[in-house]
């Protein structure tokens, strides 16, 4: 393999458009390269990676052999076509994109049938009733397999399905499914409702590390180098940087506040003030309402580009998932 840190993008579908928005607030420019390989591209900036435009499913594919180092794809794909997934992949953070459930539907018409335990009898007595089993049409075999053995249910055949899922039970090719869902209208439209325990795996866009491709020193340094902007872009999303001057000693308030609403103070405090405290999105309002009744006249909000700190944990996660 050559030198260089392979990433895979989504060149389709539906996480395609978000993956470039989420590259693009990392402030990581990707760029195809013109001509006939033009499925290859580089990034902006940061020397020693290349990137590969796959489909979602050949991103997978490609993380659970080693082919390449990162991917961007979703983590039912990786729970689906990766074996033993824990060991051979580290979800290194969720890009909150490309959300969707893994679910066991069933139509509609099947009153009695609200659980697991409710298809287990169905699925027992099937076989006498019907002379043949229980028939689940799903391209998710492998989470099949597993949901099922979890719930003992085992008197069913799987029946491949590589599209249009949803609407084997009308079309008498299956008698129930297992599929993804994000809005619920394909199940509505084909008369199915999704078991009450049958949600199977919450799914949604991730990045993810291989571990079980090469990584040399330049391959990490590079992946440190992505990571470092990913993170930074990452916590200056989800806190917001605040500022005020309260009387009296600033350092009590701040120790107050760091407790209390899960702040930190970044820069550190001096007695006298100012108060500079990164805090999660969560708690701004609170926060600035107890700012007020500690004396603070006004309370500054702001939301940082980005926020660089000495240790990544993006970084330091798939460090440890290495060398662990
Ligand atoms: N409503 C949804 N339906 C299907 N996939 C969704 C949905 N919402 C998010 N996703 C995510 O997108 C992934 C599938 O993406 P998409 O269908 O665009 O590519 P793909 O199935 O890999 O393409 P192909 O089958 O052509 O190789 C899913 O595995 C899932 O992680
Ligand atoms: O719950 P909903 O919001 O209705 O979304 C679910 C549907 O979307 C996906 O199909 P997609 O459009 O990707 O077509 P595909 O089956 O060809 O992949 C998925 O396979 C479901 O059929
Ligand atoms: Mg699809």
């Amino acid at each position: 393999m050559s030198e260089t840190l392979l990433i895979a993008v989504p060149s389709k579908g539906r996480l395609q458009e978000n993956a470039d928005r989420f590259f693009a607030r990392a402030g990581l420019a990707v760029k195809r390269s013109r001509g006939a390989r033009d499925y290859r591209g580089v990034i902006d900036g940061v020397p020693g990676v290349e990137v590969l435009f796959l489909s979602a499913s050949e991103i997978t594919r490609e993380i659970g052999v080693g082919a390449v180092h990162l991917g961007i794809t979703g983590e039912d794909l990786v729970r689906e076509v990766i074996p033993d997934a824990d060991k051979a992949v580290a979800l290194v953070t969720p890009l909150g994109f490309g959300g969707a459930n893994v679910v066991v539907a069933v139509p509609q018409m099947w009153i009695d049938v609200r659980t697991m335990a409710d298809l287990d009898d169905v699925a027992q007595g099937f076989h006498a009733r019907h002379g043949r089993r229980l028939r689940v049409a799903t391209k998710y075999v492998n989470l099949t397999r597993a949901f099922f053995a979890e719930h003992a249910v085992g008197d069913y055949l799987i029946v491949e399905s590589l599209g249009a899922t949803e609407g084997t039970p009308a079309s008498g090719a299956a008698d129930l499914i297992v599929d993804i869902t994000t809005t619920g209208a394909t199940l509505a439209a084909n008369a199915l409702k999704i078991l009450d325990d049958g949600v199977i795996l919450k799914s949604e866009a991730n990045l993810v590390a291989s571990l079980k491709a090469a990584w040399n020193g330049r391959q990490r340094r590079a992946l440190k180098s992505l990571l470092d902007r990913i993170a930074a872009e990452e916590r200056a999303r989800t806190i917001r940087e605040v500022r005020a001057v309260v009387p009296g000693d600033a350092r009590k308030i701040a120790e107050g506040v760091i407790g209390r609403f899960g702040c930190e103070a970044p820069y550190g405090v001096e007695k006298s003030g100012p108060l500079v405290l990164h805090c999660p999105v969560g708690a701004i309002h609170p926060l600035a309402e107890y700012l007020r009744e500690q004396g603070a006249h006004t309370v500054g909000v702001t939301q940082a580009e980005y926020v660089f700190q000495a240790r990544n944990p993006l970084y330091d996660k798939v460090m440890q998932r290495l060398e662990g």
